[in-house]
């Protein structure tokens, strides 16, 4: 017996290997994984990673080579073959290339995994129509998948997955090959099925963006191994790891902000009271506080090259890149009476994030 939790999914020691040729590839390497029930868990990582690898393993798509599997609290190693069957349609899939059968329409498509159930075919035209409209395709029941934009297309594959009535859906990179618009319509189409029918979520990306848009936890996977994870908003302003920090920068713009900066102002012609300085804080703190902080309370003047203001689960968090000019006493106070109000600081003095800790 397995014991109850609130827990969609609970990976435990999980490893997978390959074997090519003489080879042995390790592509999930001891992963431990909690997914609660009803939560949007995001999994990002790099080409390679083990990503795909690790989330077939949720439903024994993939055999993991150690390991155990408990999805809504059931070991699914143990389930005899018509067990395995029917936890498998509570876990549905969606993928980057949608997987739509070209000969069959869009209502087609959506009915295909009720075929050979015992549903009437009356029902199963009306589940499929049902589902159509909560994807906001009704008008489309009849059309066929090539006549469909991508963005379309992905709506087709949601419904279909959504046809078993699942309890968690996996979506493997299913916005990596649409247009920034169209990606955006589709994850809020995804957290909308999250809040409406409580379904739990899996998102694999190798983008930060998607998962700031919409995941409430994140586990960053490296080389078959999660190096880092938790509430995506901390590990947003407190990444650990360097490939976290990696795919932050890059998600917020900044490193692409201090390069170009960098490369336009000469920091070693700056004078001795002036100091080129990045800011992050979360929550109420906001860039005009900061600046009028500075500039009032302790006499150092704010010239701002760079400003951001993102919403991470629901939370503003902000950064900035600005020019300090003003004497060290009055700054050395500013920088503390920011940092025990949240705002982390840092001096950019050789023009990386990595070196130069104003905190
Ligand atoms: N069936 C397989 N046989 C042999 N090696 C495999 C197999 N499936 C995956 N691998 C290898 O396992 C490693 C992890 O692959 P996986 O597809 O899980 O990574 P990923 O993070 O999902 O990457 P991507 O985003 O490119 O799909 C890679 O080295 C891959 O080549």
């Amino acid at each position: 017996m397995t014991e109850t939790t609130t827990n969609a999914i609970e990976l435990k020691n999980i490893s997978v290997h390959f074997n090519n040729g003489d080879q042995q590839i390790d592509a999930v390497k001891n992963v431990d994984l909690t997914i609660p029930r009803g939560d949007i868990y995001g999994i990002i990582g790099y080409s390679g990673a083990g990503k795909s690898t690790l989330v077939r393993v949720i439903n024994l798509l993939q055999k993991p080579t150690a390991g155990t599997v408990i999805v809504n609290n059931q070991k699914i190693q143990q389930l005899k073959p018509v067990e395995l069957r029917q936890a498998r349609k509570k876990v549905s899939m969606i993928f980057q290339h949608f997987n739509l059968m070209k000969s069959r329409t869009v209502q087609g498509n959506v009915e295909y995994p009720l075929l050979g159930t015992k549903i009437s075919k009356a029902e199963r035209h009306a589940k499929a129509l049902k589902l159509l409209k909560l994807v906001g395709l009704s008008e489309y029941a009849d059309t066929y998948p090539g006549q469909l934009s991508g963005g379309q297309k992905q709506r087709v594959a949601i419904a279909r997955a959504l046809a078993s009535d699942p309890e968690i859906l996996i979506s493997d990179e299913a916005t990596s090959a649409l247009d920034p618009k169209t990606t955006k319509s589709i994850l809020e189409l995804l957290k909308q099925l999250n809040r409406d029918l409580n379904l739990t979520i899996v998102l694999i990306t190798h983008e930060m963006q998607v998962i700031k848009s919409i995941c409430h936890n994140v586990a960053v996977m490296d080389a078959g191994k999660i190096i880092e994870r938790g509430p995506v908003a901390k590990v947003f302003t407190e990444p650990q790891q360097k490939l976290t920090n990696d795919f932050v920068e890059t998600s917020t713009n900044v490193k692409e902000a201090i390069e170009r900066i960098t490369s336009t102002i000469k920091i070693s012609e700056f004078k001795a009271n002036q100091e080129l300085m990045y800011f992050n804080f979360i929550g109420n703190s906001t860039k005009q506080s900061v600046v009028s902080e500075l500039s009032q309370k302790y006499s150092v003047d704010v010239n701002i090259l760079f400003a951001n203001i993102d919403q991470i689960d629901g939370e503003n968090v902000g950064y900035m890149i600005a020019i300090i000019t003003g004497d060290l006493a009055g700054f050395n106070e500013a920088i503390r009476q920011m940092k025990n109000e949240g705002v982390k600081t840092r001096i950019l003095t050789d023009g990386t994030l990595e070196r130069g800790d104003g905190q």
